[in-house]
């Protein structure tokens, strides 16, 4: 085999020092069973070098049909480079010894054909039982179906509607569920549904209920509990729905907080002996929940804890291992807008009889999923470009988009197209359009909406068109001095590592401007909505933010956008430019998006899928159809 890592890294490419010492240290393990012959243990190695290669971006195993008769960690360059990989029926017995050798116990399983390090494995086996333990309904009592009752003409329209309300069949099902999930595109009105969902369930339990409110990252929470208190707003004005809603309002805040992770290390304060004290938790933006944090969430929830998942799956999937909320969904196969059991449309009907009767199937499996479709928000032109991604349809969508000038971004609403000659020739007028009146603002809360109001967002970070040559011009454009890298009143910041003492989080967003005295100062938007200061000298990391990449904007919103979606300049750079990142980006805009993107570009991001390889749809679909295993 080979002597040491770069050895092994000049004869195979795209692998990194972590997949070797991995697979060395385990073929080390093997050597002392003394039952593998050296052809099997180079075999071995080379398995548990792409198992580990395949973790490492974003996998939660490695499926022994992807690798069968293939040669990969193959380069152009370096001739005879790469390995090739058995055919699959000696690789499934191969897997299946190593799984069950004594020297490696416990250490990889191999389920069907997917072959799992113990961590990944583990991380699955959890969310299942997790969710196992929650599908069985809680019946309301006579006397909260009465209070619930009472409610809904306060929560919901409660004349007869021709049209089926999805919202409210999402809160008259979810009422009774440990576990549910509220999926929809932007806009839908999942935290419309949420508050009254929340509202319903404290009149039924009297006020009594603990409730969390959560999301992965402190921008993703803070938005949270503004969509909460906003939708709470409509209550304010009545004395007893007033006080309902505070017993609904609170602070969200970030699941790593939520689970007490430390700042180094993985072992949560919270956790399986010592659970969340909470009857209900609601997690927002769950897509970008990765299979570590998701399976750490369910070990934290004590049995009688419900658990309310909303999302969009049609969104990016987590940075880390997983895809945890699409694989979830895809496992259910349905939602409540298909079909329900007939005990779940009686329900409906019990608290709902204004509303047209749901279609019921024969099964008892759970009504779990309810996904909203009317967008209440987003503009016409920006929901249908948006559903002609999610739906892989290019063509329509190309068609659609009218061809415009980049600087007219700033008053666009709905959906346009520019080409990126054009962005290269206007730049500097785009530019200015989109970002002077940040710096002519009359205030520091007008320059803070002015930031919010157009962003210009990239696949890449690196590159011509990536965020940081982007920011680099345009701040040579915006800085008084014309050059990039200097304090300037008016220079937009994000934070890019989090500060704890400071309370400055990865992802945050701030403007310099000057204080009282008419020192420059970074300003942010504080807990309670108001601006603090931190003194330039102390800012953490940070990096200009004119424009900035899809994956960093996931959880936040902009009234107009630029989204540039240049031509990848390489292979690795092709295979990030996905229709889930196109989706993304779009769907960060409010009233408007011009595209900055050649028609094949757009057609090839939308054409591919991100698709990461997990167990979790096939450990939870018996659960989903009526024939659990029993966990
Ligand atoms: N049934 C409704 N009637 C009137 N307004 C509604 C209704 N549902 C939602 N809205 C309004 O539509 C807007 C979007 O709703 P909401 O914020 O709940 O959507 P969302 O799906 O949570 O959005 P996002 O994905 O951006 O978080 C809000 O202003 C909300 O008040």
């Amino acid at each position: 085999m080979y002597s040491g890592f770069s050895q092994c890294n000049a004869a195979l490419t795209d692998i990194e020092a972590i997949d070797f010492y991995f697979a060395q240290t385990l073929c080390d393990l093997l050597k002392q069973d003394a039952v593998f012959s050296e052809t099997d243990l180079t075999q071995a190695f080379h398995v548990l070098l792409a198992l580990s290669v395949s973790q490492r971006q974003g996998n939660a195993c490695l499926i022994l049909d992807d690798i069968a008769d293939q040669t990969l960690f193959t380069a152009p360059e370096k001739a005879g480079s790469g390995w090739l990989f058995s055919s699959l029926p000696s690789l499934l017995t191969l897997a299946g010894e190593l799984a069950a050798s004594p020297s490696l116990f416990g250490k990889l399983h191999l389920i069907d054909n997917r072959l799992y390090s113990a961590r990944y494995w583990q991380f699955e086996q959890d969310i299942k039982a997790g969710i196992a333990a929650r599908l069985s309904p809680v019946p309301l009592d006579d006397e909260q179906y009465q209070r619930v009752s009472d409610l809904w003409p306060a929560l919901f329209n409660s004349k007869p509607v021709a049209e089926q309300d999805w919202q409210q069949v999402a809160t008259a099902l979810s009422l009774n569920q440990r576990f549910a999930i509220i999926s929809g595109g932007p806009g839908t009105g999942k935290t419309y549904t949420i508050a009254r969902l929340l509202m319903a369930m404290q009149s039924a339990w009297n006020g009594e209920l603990s409730i969390m409110l959560t999301a992965p990252t402190g921008k993703a929470a803070q938005r949270l509990s503004e969509s909460i208190d906003a939708a709470l707003s409509t209550f304010m004005g009545n004395e007893p729905l007033a006080r309902l809603g505070d017993k609904v309002r609170q602070q969200a805040m970030t699941l790593h907080r939520l689970l007490g992770m430390p700042r180094w290390g993985i072992n949560c304060r919270v956790n399986a002996d010592r659970p969340l004290n909470a009857d209900v938790v609601v997690v927002d933006e769950s897509s970008m929940i990765d299979l570590a944090l998701m399976a750490r969430l369910f070990r934290a929830l004590s049995p009688d804890t419900r658990i309310i998942l909303v999302g969009d799956p049609n969104q990016l999937p987590s940075v880390e291992a997983g895809n945890v909320l699409g694989d979830i969904l895809a496992a259910i196969d349905k939602s409540a807008c298909d079909t329900v059991s007939a005990s779940a449309a009686a329900q409906c009907a019990k608290l709902c009889p204004h509303l047209p009767a749901l279609n019921t199937n024969e099964s008892d499996s759970p009504d779990c999923h309810f996904t909203l479709i009317n967008a209440q928000r987003f503009g016409g032109d920006l929901a249908e470009a948006a559903s002609a991604i999610s739906a892989g349809d290019a063509q329509t969508l190309v068609e659609s988009l009218e061809v415009v000038k980049p600087q007219s971004v700033v008053n666009l609403e709905g959906v346009s197209r520019c080409e990126p000659q054009s962005l290269e020739k206007q730049f500097a007028q785009t530019a200015k359009a989109c970002f002077e009146p940040i710096n002519q603002a009359g205030s520091l809360s007008e320059a803070m909406q002015a930031l919010q109001n157009v962003r210009w967002l990239t696949p890449f970070r690196q590159g011509e068109f990536g965020a940081i040559a982007l920011n680099e011009r345009i701040e040579t454009l915006m800085s008084p001095t014309g050059s990039a890298g200097q304090f300037y009143r008016g220079k937009p910041i994000m934070v890019v590592e989090n500060h704890y003492s400071l309370r400055l989080f990865n992802g945050d967003v701030g403007i310099v401007w000057p204080a009282a005295n008419g020192q420059l100062k970074a300003w942010f938007v504080g807990d309670n909505g108001a601006f603090r200061a931190v003194p330039l000298t102390r800012l953490p990391r940070f990096e200009t933010v004119y424009a900035m990449t899809i994956h960093k904007s996931q959880g936040s919103e902009f009234a107009q956008l630029l989204l540039c979606l240049p031509e990848p300049p390489s292979k690795q750079a092709a295979a990030i430019c996905t229709r889930e990142l196109v989706y993304t980006g779009l769907t960060r805009a409010k009233r408007g998006c011009v595209i900055m993107a050649e028609p094949s570009t757009l057609r090839s991001a939308v054409a591919l899928q991100q698709r990461r390889k997990t167990g979790v749809k096939q450990a939870l679909a018996p659960l989903f159809n009526g024939l659990s295993d029993g966990v």
